[in-house]
Order: structure tokens, then sequence, then C-alpha cells
């Protein structure tokens, strides 16, 4: 059978740069729309030129995609001609094959936020595409607030499309700009919209988030005869974010109906990018990404309680709804309260340590996760620390060093500007083969102000371990959790310490104690343990 194009229209960089708190730079920019541009999306929407000198940056050197680079601005004002408009004018000149104008198809709206009549606000949309298709542009009409002004004055938001549609509009796009339309509503408005005479391959659906259904509006949409879809990765966007490509993409690749119906633009080869292209972007904008997202996240394939642990290692498409790896994640089998031994063998196997079903220590190590963890750990995070006590446990940990007295002190008090600052420093002892190293450390970060106890507890540890000096050298701390958590009958201080290595490898440890520094320093030594297990190093 042949299957029927379907468009995807990326706006991460115009609707995305909307969410509250993130600011591109053009520079990000650019990198962005690689990413996009390497999952083989259709339309990459770059922003609105001449909004903001970072837009008309990026616009004036435009990326060089395969997918085409769209402006987006918004048609003509009232008073104005097409060919007068200072905003409309800036938006042209970015010279774009492709341009999208947003325009209102709400009666309120109009004559609300723009103060006009309804019938020049008609005349307004029909003459601003008249003026792209004389420009020879290919013009998109995204139809702002299309459902809700459906709903309101279906007659009125139908004559906004048709004039948009007449006057040249290659795609229609129906926006539901509050995102308080749920997907039912969205495939009858659809269906009549089709049935009014657009036809479906130029209509397109931008959905938002605010119910949680931006997703399964866009699919309902779809299945209704839209033949384009708008999102953004990770779901960014104004208020609750826009429908979430990373979702999207795979569910239209991968998932039936959609899947033997449509053509989508994106190889199973660009779909195994998707997770690092949804990180990439996180990492740019410092967040941490969403553990549960659909497809990406890091527990989108992880396998916590034992019964699914068990049979998964029968057969993974027991508890799978599709392999981890076409979208580039992997499947990950943690150790927990909810664990059994079937969860514990996976994950000693994923460590190199092969155990016999019979082994009784398998069963002593259960014991212990799920005791500890009443005690306040969390070993389904901290999976090098899990590792540490199934080793021990098993016997298969040597005694690299021993901490003999450890101390840390935080000082405040004025420097020569007058300025209160602060000063950590940390002293600890530790007896590596029969020697003794006595190790001082203060927490100066680069900038001269101060990293705080930990990082000098971390410091001092690390400074000086004898024969496993150049093999922890490497270590930084590169994140640092704190949590009051409830164990056994007190509050304590849960902490998980995320290090990294020169490799690029990154492990996290777990320290629990009625003490913030205590456990932070029980989650350092397992980092540094960890790491020399790693490393094949000898007692
Ligand atoms: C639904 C969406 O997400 S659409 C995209 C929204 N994105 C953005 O707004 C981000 C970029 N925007 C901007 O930088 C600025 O709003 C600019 C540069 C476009 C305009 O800035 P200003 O001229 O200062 O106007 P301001 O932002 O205060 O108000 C918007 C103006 O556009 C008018 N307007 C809104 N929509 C439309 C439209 N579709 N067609 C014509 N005019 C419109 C409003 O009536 C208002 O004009 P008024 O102040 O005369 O009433
Ligand atoms: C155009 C747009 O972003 C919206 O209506 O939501």
């Amino acid at each position: 059978m042949n299957k029927e194009r379907l468009y995807l229209y990326d706006t991460t960089l115009r609707d995305g740069a909307q969410t509250q708190g993130v600011q591109f730079s053009a520079k990000e920019k650019q990198q962005i729309a690689a990413v996009l541009d390497g999952l083989g999306l259709d339309y990459i929407e770059g922003g609105w030129p001449g909004a903001n000198p970072t837009d008309t940056e990026f616009f004036a050197n435009p990326p060089a995609t395969r997918a085409r680079f769209t402006a987006f601005g918004m048609t003509k004002r009232q008073g104005r001609s097409a060919d007068n408009d200072d905003v409309l004018g800036a938006v042209l000149n970015a010279g774009t094959a492709a341009v999208c104008l947003v325009g209102k198809a709400h009666d309120f709206h109009v004559t609300t936020a723009l103060g006009i009549t309804l019938a020049e606000n008609v005349d307004n949309i029909r003459t601003s595409f008249a003026h792209l298709a004389r420009l020879g542009r290919e013009a998109l009409f995204d139809a702002e607030h299309f459902f809700d002004g459906y709903k309101a004055n279906p007659a009125y938001a139908c004559e906004v499309i048709h004039a948009a549609y007449a006057a040249g509009a290659r795609w229609i796009v129906l926006c539901d700009t509050n995102g308080g339309t749920l997907p039912e509503d969205i495939a009858r408005i659809v269906t009549e919209v089709i049935a009014s005479g657009i036809p479906g391959d130029h209509l397109g659906i931008h959905t938002h988030n605010d119910t949680e259904t931006a997703v399964a509006g866009s699919l309902a949409a779809v299945m209704a005869g839209a033949r384009q879809v708008q999102g953004t990765l990770n779901g960014l966007g104004e208020r609750c974010g826009n429908a979430n490509l990373t979702t999207l993409i795979p569910t239209l690749l991968l998932k039936d109906p959609y899947a033997s119906r449509f053509d989508i633009g994106v190889t199973p080869d660009a779909l195994r990018g998707l997770r690092r292209a949804s990180r990439l972007l996180d990492d740019m904008l410092n967040r941490v990404p969403s553990k549960q997202a659909a497809y990406v996240g890091a527990s989108a394939f992880a396998h916590k309680s034992g019964l699914h642990a068990s049979a998964i290692a029968k057969d993974p498409s027991t508890y799978e709804h599709i392999d981890p790896a076409a979208v580039g994640n992997m499947r990950i089998v943690p150790m927990s309260n909810q664990a059994g031994q079937s969860n514990l063998r996976a994950r000693l196997a994923e460590a190199g340590i092969t155990v016999a079903a019979d082994d009784p220590a398998l069963a002593r190590i259960v014991e212990r996760i799920k005791e500890r963890e009443a005690q306040g750990y969390a070993y389904d995070t901290a999976q090098a620390s899990f590792e540490l006590l199934a080793r021990a446990e098993l016997g298969l940990l040597p005694n690299f060093f021993e901490v003999k007295r450890y101390r840390v002190t935080v000082e405040r008090r004025r420097n020569k500007r007058n300025q209160m600052v602060s000063l950590s420093e940390a002293v600890v002892v530790t007896k590596v083969q029969g020697q003794k190293f006595l190790n001082v450390s203060e927490s100066l970060g680069p900038d001269g102000s101060d990293r705080g106890p930990v990082n000098a507890l971390a410091r001092a540890l690390a400074k000086d371990l004898g024969p496993y000096q150049a093999m922890i050298e490497d270590i930084e701390l590169v994140d640092f959790k704190v949590r009051i958590t409830g164990g056994g009958t007190e509050a304590v201080t849960r902490v998980i310490i995320d290090s990294e290595d020169g490799q690029g490898n990154r492990w996290s440890t777990v320290g629990v104690s009625a003490n913030i520094v205590d456990a932070s320093f029980d989650a350092l030594i397992d980092a540094i343990n960890w790491k020399l297990v790693r490393d094949g190093a000898q007692a």
C-alpha cells in the first residue's frame, strides 16, 4: 500500500522560545536547527525576524537545512498596506522560502484584542496572503484560536480560513492556542473543516498542552484528515507547552494505524537519534531531563518491580511496548525495595558479575537492599552504590582504603573589600596499604568563591590516596542532590552524588545519615570505591 505523506513542522525555535525561562542565543538556534534537520523534519520555524535582535541575527545567517526553513510573523496590521507594514516587511526580508503568518480566527479576539471589525480582519488576512503568493513564497496560515473561535462562531472562523486559502495559503494550520480543546472536539471540527472545502492535505494542526492532551489532539486531527503536524522538541512552548514531537515522532513512525498509513519523512536510523536530540536540548537549557518522558526518559524502559524484571529477563516484550534502541534509549533494571532476584541478576550481569541462580548471596543482597531502603537509601537511582553493596555481600569488594577520621569547617568572615565570604576547609585521614595519609583541602572554585563543605571533603579525600591516586585524579563531582526523607522512625538526610571521570563515565552513589555531612561523605567514599573497582584496582 502506498503511504500518504504526513508533514512534520517544528516550532521549537519559535513557540518553544516562548517557554517561560527559555532564551536561545542565535548560536544555540543554529545547533538546534542542525539537530532537528538530522531528525528529518519537513519544516523548521526559526523565529520571528525583526521581533528581537537574536531572531534578526539568526535569520541574517540562516542555517543550511534540508528542511524548509520558515520565518514566522503576523498578518498585516489595520491601516497599513501589506507593502508598507514594517513588521511584515521584516519577516519577508528574511527571504525564507516558507513564511508562516498568524491571524485571528475567533470573532471575540478580533473585536477585543485587535479592536477592528470582523470584515477588516478578514481583509487583512486575505491581503497578506495574496501578497505572499505574489512573492512566490510558500505560505502557511496559523489560524489562532481556531477551535475556540469555531465553537463560538463557526461561520466566521470558516470565513477567515477560507479567505487565507483562497488568497494562496498552502497550509491552513488550525491552532488550539489556549490548549483547552479535547481530542474528540478537535477530530469533529477538523472533519467539518474538510467538509467545508479545505482538503486535508492543506490542513495542519497546532495544539497546546494545557489539558495534557496536545499529542492526543494532534493524533485525532491526523485521523480526521489533517496532513501537517506542528510541535516542539521535548514539548517546549508557551504556558504548558506544545504537542511534544519527541512523543509524536515515534508514535507516528512505530504505531498503527499511523505507521502503516503515513510516511513522515523520518527514517528508522534518524529515530535512533531521538533521545540524543532530546538530551541535547535539555543540556543546552540546563534543564533536568524528565525521567518519565515517553520514549526518551531515563525511566521509559526502567523495570523496577520484581514481577516485571522476572518477565523481562525471559522476553523484554513482556513489559516493553517498543524496543528501547529504536529511539536511542536503553533498558534498565534498577534495584530497589520493589525488586526481586531477577532484577538483581540482571543488574549484576550489567556490572559484569555472573551469579548462579541458586547462589544464597542473592537472597542476602535483596534483603540488605530492602533493609537499607527502609532506612532511607535509594538504590534505583544510585546504581554504583548498589553494585558496591552487592560486591561486598559476594566477597568481591577489595578493601582499598580505610578512613580513620575526617573534619570539615565552614567559616564566615569579611574579606579585604569588607564583603562577607565563606571558606570551607576539610581534613581527611586515610590508611592505604598500611600507610597513613593526612590530606587538607579548601573548596575555592576558579573564581575564588567557596564551593562548600562537601566540595572541600571531596577534594581532601581525593587529594592523595597513595597508589590509587592516578586512578581517581580525574573524578569530578557533577551533581549533588539532598533530600530529607523518613528513614525508619526518624527523618534522615539522603544525599545522591553524581560523579564523572575523564572518559565521560558518569555514576551515582548514595549516602544516608541524620547528618548531611556524614551522608555526603558516605556517598563520596562510594564514588571513589566504584571508580577503583571499575578500573580494576588491586587492594
Ligand atoms: C499565538 C502565538 O503564540 S502568536 C506568536 C506570539 N509571539 C510573540 O508575540 C513573540 C514576538 N513578539 C514580539 O516581539 C512583539 O509582540 C512584536 C515585536 C511582534 C510586536 O511588538 P509591539 O509592536 O510592541 O506590540 P505588542 O507586543 O505590545 O502587541 C501586539 C500588537 O500586535 C497586534 N496583533 C496581534 N495579533 C495580530 C495579528 N494577527 N495581525 C495584526 N496585528 C496583530 C495587537 O493588536 C497589538 O497591537 P496594538 O498594541 O496596536 O493593540
Ligand atoms: C500560532 C500559535 O502559536 C498558536 O496559535 O498557538
